[in-house]
């Protein structure tokens, strides 16, 4: 090992905005984190998980054209000299030995130093890696000495001159004995991380490439995971994530960091709308050194280690020696290098500026990337059409911040866009409020029928003006008796509300019918108010249905549930209560929030009886009323269903105990009802919107919550054990708490 002429060294990393299958902008993304990298003094930059492609390929991940852009991408890279005097840790899948792997791509100046394959793949929840990648295990005979190598694309040897590269879980040590690590994405939620190995066979820099998308209260995790890493085992310890909606129902949240000896030192932020954000710190490695040479039990196991040859989980683990001196390329920095030695105030996000700001960037993603010319939302001036309402509010106040900082910048330039100011007399426009860009691209229609009350129709005025967006109030009674005639002459019957002596089929068929003529009417607004407005494209219909009601199915098949995308398909609606109270603090103007909040919900699809309609909900029909439960109730529910995997009978048990103010006989039926309504309606999330995944309870059936949707809905075995068990406790368990 050479001596270290310094022992200071600046390391990046970053957060970017990378989009599935989009090579050439991809690429230039990562071009610009290397830069920004370069520019901050930096000799070694870490990227995301799969960047070059983009993390959410998914099945695309199968074809060898997804492969063969990803060699283009890396060649032109190098080409464009990105890892000029620059270590640079990029994501990419590889094919080896006809095998498909999720690599981590190390290279310096124009070469190629290691392949490191992931050997622990996502396989839960929304992750799907074992569908496309298998996990390595090293080969038995293959050590540093005589390492895999991979055979490169003959494009690469002839731009290049590099044949092959090793392959493996090695790392780089460097000329100064400086020695860098990698370690990808679920690598550092298993057991037995790789980063343990790494720290005790001496690699002082980890870098972390994830492509982890954003569910509420997720970041401490990730956070809580690298301080106790590097506490345990010091070291310096990078995260670069991606960040933003790469095409699909996912947001990663990026939140790169850098984190040494168990202290956060840089941090990039969490939701924000610009494409790439590199974070760099100068650490001094004597600092790394000398924490690890204070912890005698770490050098009695490291000391093992190096003598062992396999690491602890069965991996081998082995160096790749370097001709490179990353110590020195900081030394060298223009600017005089802050040493970073102690921790940063960390930011984290509390649940309610996470609802709504992992949503109001997936939506400007999704809404630049989709070549749409805003949002149609049919707005009723309840809880959940008015929380889509202030997300889209709290997008444009994001958007107009950004842009207003930067005229020129890429936020600025598609805001121009999708507002239709992009011509030549208006190349320097910027919007200059929220309320001025909400009123381009947020169109609200309150869509009253007979049943609709004055309170929420004057609510979705007041919070369509206080936003501004484009807002229109529209009867739709006519609508709604020329069905029904119709339905008449061909039927000769006409349905009445059960309130009127009609059946319950009855009553439902004239709310369902109210309810879909509403989202036919959006889109037809969709498709013509550009057009009305003098302006060119099309609208995307905004959905505005929550976690809870998905999975009770409360709500019509094919009526406003139905839409293009839906930012709170993922947020129960507990959360969204304490987003609308919590945003009227934040941004002043949008008070009506929390009237909107502390209303009753209520469906307003039944005749308003006067006498036992309240003030704040406006309505005599309320939906926990209807539903047959609260809320709450349906939070209990979902959770333990889908985060704590139980049946009915389990979930029975664990209620029993949690409701203990309750009889067993009570928490039975309302476990009997949920999976009731749960099954007879599971039918409804196969044609669910696309909603943004932020709840690990979500009943998305399309990739995350895989079950069937026909169900025996009497669960004869489930309840029978149900019942058998409410039979052994004693009556008076029973019957004392009816009481
Ligand atoms: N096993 C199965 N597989 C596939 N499809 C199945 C099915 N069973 C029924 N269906 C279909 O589903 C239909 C029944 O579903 P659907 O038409 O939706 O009707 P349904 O679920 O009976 O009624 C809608 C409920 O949602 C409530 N709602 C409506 C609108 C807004 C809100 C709110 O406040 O959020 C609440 C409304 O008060 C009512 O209680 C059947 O007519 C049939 O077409
Ligand atoms: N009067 C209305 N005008 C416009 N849209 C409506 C109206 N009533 C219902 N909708 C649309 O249909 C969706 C479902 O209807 P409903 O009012 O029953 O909803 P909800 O789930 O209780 O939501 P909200 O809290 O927004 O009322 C609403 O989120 C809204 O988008
Ligand atoms: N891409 C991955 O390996 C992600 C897995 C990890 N559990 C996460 O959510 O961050």
């Amino acid at each position: 090992m050479a001596p270290s002429s310094s022992s200071l060294i600046t390391v990046a990393t970053c957060n970017l905005n990378q989009w599935a299958l989009d090579f050439d902008g991809n690429v230039h993304r990562i071009l610009e984190s290397c830069r920004l990298a370069k520019e901050q003094g930096a000799s070694y930059r870490l990227g995301p998980e799969l960047e070059i492609c983009g993390y959410g390929c998914e099945d695309h991940f199968l074809e060898h054209d997804t492969f063969d852009h990803c060699w283009e991408s890396l060649c032109q890279l190098l080409g464009e000299g990105a890892s000029d005097g620059l270590l640079c840790d990029f994501g990419m899948p590889i094919l080896h030995a006809g095998v498909r792997y999720n690599c981590r791509v190390l290279c310096h100046d124009r070469k190629i130093l290691l392949i490191r394959p992931k050997s622990a793949l996502a396989d839960n929840g929304n992750y799907r890696e074992g569908r496309y990648f298998t996990a390595y295990s090293s080969p038995a005979n293959s050590t540093a000495n005589c390492p895999e190598k991979h055979l490169l694309p003959s494009t690469f040897f002839v731009k290049f001159g590099q044949r092959d590269a090793p392959f493996g879980l090695y790392h780089v040590e460097c000329a100064d004995g400086t020695a860098i690590g990698c370690e990808s994405c679920e690598e550092l939620w298993t057991p037995q991380a790789s980063h343990i190995d790494l720290a005790l066979r001496g690699v002082e820099i980890i870098g972390n490439g994830s492509g982890s998308h954003h569910e509420l209260r997720k970041l401490s995790t990730r956070i809580e995971l690298m301080m106790s890493a590097t506490r345990k085992c010091g070291g310096v310890y990078l995260y670069s994530n991606q960040r933003g909606c790469d095409g699909g129902r996912t947001y990663y949240d990026g939140c790169a960091m850098i984190v040494v000896n168990g202290k956060i030192v840089a941090q990039a932020p969490q939701f924000d709308v610009h494409d790439v954000n590199v974070i760099t710190a100068t650490i001094d490695l004597d600092d790394v050194r000398s924490y690890r040479a204070s912890h005698p039990s770490f050098g009695i196991q490291a000391a093992r280690t190096i003598a062992e040859s396999g690491g602890s989980n069965g991996l081998m683990y082995d160096t790749i020696t370097l001709v490179f001196d990353p110590t020195n390329s900081a030394s060298i920095n223009k600017n005089r290098p802050k040493i970073m030695e102690g921790g940063m105030a960390l930011k984290i996000a509390s649940p309610e500026e996470e609802c709504c700001l992992g949503p109001a960037c997936w939506l400007w993603d999704y809404l630049r990337r989709s070549g749409a010319a805003g949002f149609f939302l049919p707005l009723s001036g309840g809880a959940d059409s008015s929380s889509v309402a202030a997300i889209v509010a709290v997008m444009c106040t994001l958007v107009t911040k950004a842009a207003r900082e930067y005229p020129e910048g890429d936020v600025a330039k598609d805001c121009r866009r999708i507002c239709r100011k992009d011509d030549p007399g208006n190349s320097s426009w910027v919007p200059s409020t929220p309320e001025e860009m909400a009123n381009f691209v947020l169109h609200t229609a309150f869509m009253g029928t007979e049943n609709s009350s004055a309170v929420t129709h004057s609510r979705a005025k007041r919070l369509g003006d206080a936003i501004g967006s484009y807002h229109l109030s529209i009867k739709i009674d006519l609508m709604v008796k020329a069905v029904l005639q119709v339905f008449q002459i061909a039927t000769g019957h006409m349905p009445r509300f059960a309130s009127r002596g009609g059946t319950m089929s009855e009553d439902l068929a004239l709310q369902n019918i109210q309810a879909r003529l509403r989202m036919v009417t959006s889109y037809l607004m969709a498709q013509l108010l550009p057009w009305v407005r003098g302006r060119s494209g099309f609208l995307l219909v905004l959905g505005s249905a929550n976690v809870d009601e998905g999975l009770r199915g409360y709500m019509t098949k094919y009526d406003c549930s139905s839409a293009d995308l839906n930012p709170i398909g993922g947020i129960s609606k507990g959360d969204l209560k304490r987003m609308l109270i919590y945003l009227p603090r934040e941004y002043p103007g949008l008070d009506v929030l929390a009237e909107i909040a502390n209303a009753p919900p209520t469906a307003e699809l039944r005749p308003i009886d006067a006498a036992t309609a309240t003030a704040e909900a406006g309505h005599s029909q309320t939906d926990e009323e209807d539903m047959g439960m609260t809320y709450e109730e349906l939070g209990y529910f979902g959770r333990l269903r889908k985060m704590s995997r139980c049946g009915p009978v389990s979930m029975f048990r664990k209620l029993v105990v949690t409701w203990s103010h309750l009889a067993p006989s009570d928490v039975a039926a309302k476990v009997k009802r949920f999976f009731y309504y749960y099954s007879v309606n599971r039918h409804k999330m196969t044609t669910i919107t696309p909603a943004y995944h932020a709840e690990a309870y979500s009943p998305d059936d399309n990739r995350f919550d895989l079950r069937q949707f026909l169900y025996n809905t009497r669960w004869t075995r489930q309840f029978a054990v149900m019942d058998q068990i409410v039979a052994q406790y004693p009556d008076s368990d029973n019957k004392d708490k009816n009481d």
